[in-house]
Formats: structure tokens, sequence, C-alpha cells
């Protein structure tokens, strides 16, 4: 029987770049649609990290380089340019893909703002790393020179980091619903959504970028979703990871997979969000799960034959 199933998308699922991502989309798109052909209802929002720093980086520094009165474009306006862009690429991917397979299903992206809280010790620790791996002398010579915060990104390089609060609501849940349940596909919540504090009626942006696993959560559980599928570049998750007795890991209970973040088995700002947002998703209701796995292994997934499934179990 189909499910309602909201997947949130790795950065493998996009590419580093625009050709990257044109490309990637189309690949995307296949294994999306295949599920969709199952009679499954998807929502699907995805990552932006290298984006966004890309198009802060763009519309800052280079423009400002050739015009110095330039005002800033701050963060929050970058993840709206990286939620259209990256929605763009995919909602044009799923609906060719939609068209080439004879399935009659509209197709589009809700900007979608999501609502944090401006205490968030997250605002005074920045952890979300954004933008393109460095060298360590180059990440702290741009340290040293823009003020940015840099970090290590779990082993693969230097990066620039940001403020990452937790997501508290969405602003644009109900038109992601009522798509959802007139039987659209929706893309929502892009980039961990675009963040913003409310004012009374105001809604004004942070700078920040929301972790998209965390906010895929909050939706999941906003549209009453069956299954929260996080897809990456692994088809599973593992203790002792990288480590010659690695196990990798099938069916857990959500106190398993608590057990395990505690002894410290998923990399913080990788894997660890991942396990977080499964657990909290699988323990919102009951019935409800959480897989972790390979883009191209969502439908095996679904069906129980591979990836990290994370239950509340008995
Ligand atoms: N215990 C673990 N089990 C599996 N993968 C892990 C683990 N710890 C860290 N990882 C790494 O986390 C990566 C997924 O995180 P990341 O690349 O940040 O996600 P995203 O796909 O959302 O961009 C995996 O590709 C893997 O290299
Ligand atoms: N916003 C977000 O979580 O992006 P990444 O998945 O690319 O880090």
């Amino acid at each position: 029987m189909g499910k309602r199933i909201v997947i949130a998308l790795g950065g493998n699922a996009l590419g580093n770049t625009l050709t990257e991502q044109m490309a990637a989309v189309k690949h995307t798109a296949k294994a999306i649609v295949d599920l969709i052909a199952e009679g499954h209802e998807v929502i699907i929002s995805h990552g932006n990290g290298p984006q966004v720093g890309m198009i802060h980086h763009a519309v800052n520094e280079l423009t400002r380089a050739v015009e110095q009165d330039f005002p800033i474009i701050p963060l929050s306006v970058c993840v709206a340019m990286s939620q259209s862009y990256i929605g763009y690429d995919l909602q044009n991917a799923l609906r060719e893909e939609l068209l080439d397979r004879g399935i009659p299903k509209p197709c589009a992206t809700v900007i979608t703002q999501v609502v944090v809280d401006p205490e968030d010790p997250a605002f005074q620790n920045p952890s979300k790393p954004i933008g393109r791996f460095m060298s360590k002398e180059e990440a702290e010579a741009l340290r040293d020179e823009k003020g940015y915060e840099i970090m290590e990104d779990a082993g693969r390089g230097w990066r620039r980091v940001v403020a990452s609060p937790k997501p508290r609501d969405i602003v644009e849940i109900d038109t992601v619903r009522a798509l959802f349940n007139a039987g659209q596909v929706v893309i929502a919540g892009g980039g961990g959504g675009i963040p913003v504090v409310r004012q009374g009626n105001h809604l004004k942006g942070a700078s920040a970028v929301i972790d998209k696993d965390f906010a895929s959560c909050l939706i999941a559980q906003q549209v009453d979703a069956d299954v929260l599928i996080i897809l990456t570049a692994v088809e599973k998750c593992a203790i002792n990871f990288g480590k010659p007795d690695q196990k990798w890991l099938d069916n857990i209970t959500t106190d398993e997979a608590r057990q395990y973040c505690k002894e410290g088995q998923f990399a913080p700002g990788s894997m660890l969000p991942k396990v977080e947002a499964a657990i909290k998703f699988a323990e919102s209701a009951p019935g409800r799960k959480a897989l972790i796995t390979l883009l191209e292994k969502a439908r095996d997934g679904i069906d129980g034959k591979t990836g990290t499934v994370i239950t509340v179990g008995h």
C-alpha cells in the first residue's frame, strides 16, 4: 500500500556545481519517481551547504569587489536563493521523469520559511559547514580576512561554519499539506528552510542555515507522514565506522540508536543529525519509521531489503 513519505536528499543527490547539479537531479528524479510509480506520495527536501556558501560568496564578495556600495545580502536571502534554484532544477527533472513515465502528477517547489528561536544557543556556537572545502591554511586566511568561523568537516577538509538553530515551526505547512493531500509532488523545506524569527506578524530573516534533516523531520511530523527517508552517500549507518571492526546496522530501535549516539558512533555534522532526526520522527507517533540509505537504494529500502531502519520497537 502506498505510504506518505518525506525524503531528505543529501549533497550527493545534487552535486557541488551548477553543471553537476543539472546532471545529478536527473538521476535523483528517477529514484524518486520509482517510489511514486509504486503508489507512494512524496514530499522532497534537500540540503544546500555547498550552494548557499557559493551564493553568499558570489553575491557579497564578488559583487562588492566591483561595486563597493552594494548592500550586504543576508544569509537568509541566500538560503531563499538556494531553495529556488535547487527547486527549479529538481522540479523540472521530476516533471520530465513523471511525463516520460506517463504519471499525471504536478510537481512544485514551495518557498518554505522555518521559525527558529532567537535565543537558540546555536547562534553563539556556529556548527553548520557551508561552501567549498578548503585546506587549513586557506580557511585560516579566510577567517583572518573576513572574520568567518571555520571548522574541519568530518575528515573531509576545512569549511566556513554558520549558526544552525533547531527548526521550531514550518510557516507554509498548510500549503505544503494541501498540495501533498491533493496528490501533488512537493519540494519543501529546501536547505533546511529559510530561517526566520517571529516579531508579531512580521517574520525577520535570521543569519543561519538550518539542518535539512531536522527540518525534514518536522515537516514529516506536521504532514502526518508514515516514513522519513534520509538519503545520503552510504547504504547504512555503521558502528565503528571506518574501523576494521565496522558493523553495518539494519533494523535498530530508537533506544539502541540513542545509545550509539551517546557512544559517539555517528560523526557530528554528518551522520549524527540524521540519526537524531530519525529517532525524533520514529518516536513522534505510533507506527512511524525512519530509513537512512543511498539514493539508489530508496526503493529497496522502503521494501525492507536494505538501509538502516529506525523504529520504536516493541
Ligand atoms: N557511523 C557512521 N555510519 C555511516 N556513515 C557515517 C558514520 N559516521 C559518519 N558517516 C559519514 O556521514 C556521511 C553522511 O553525512 P553527510 O555527507 O554530511 O550527509 P549529506 O548526504 O546529507 O550531505 C556518510 O557519507 C559517511 O561518510
Ligand atoms: N541545510 C543543510 O542541512 O544542508 P547540507 O545537507 O548540504 O549540509
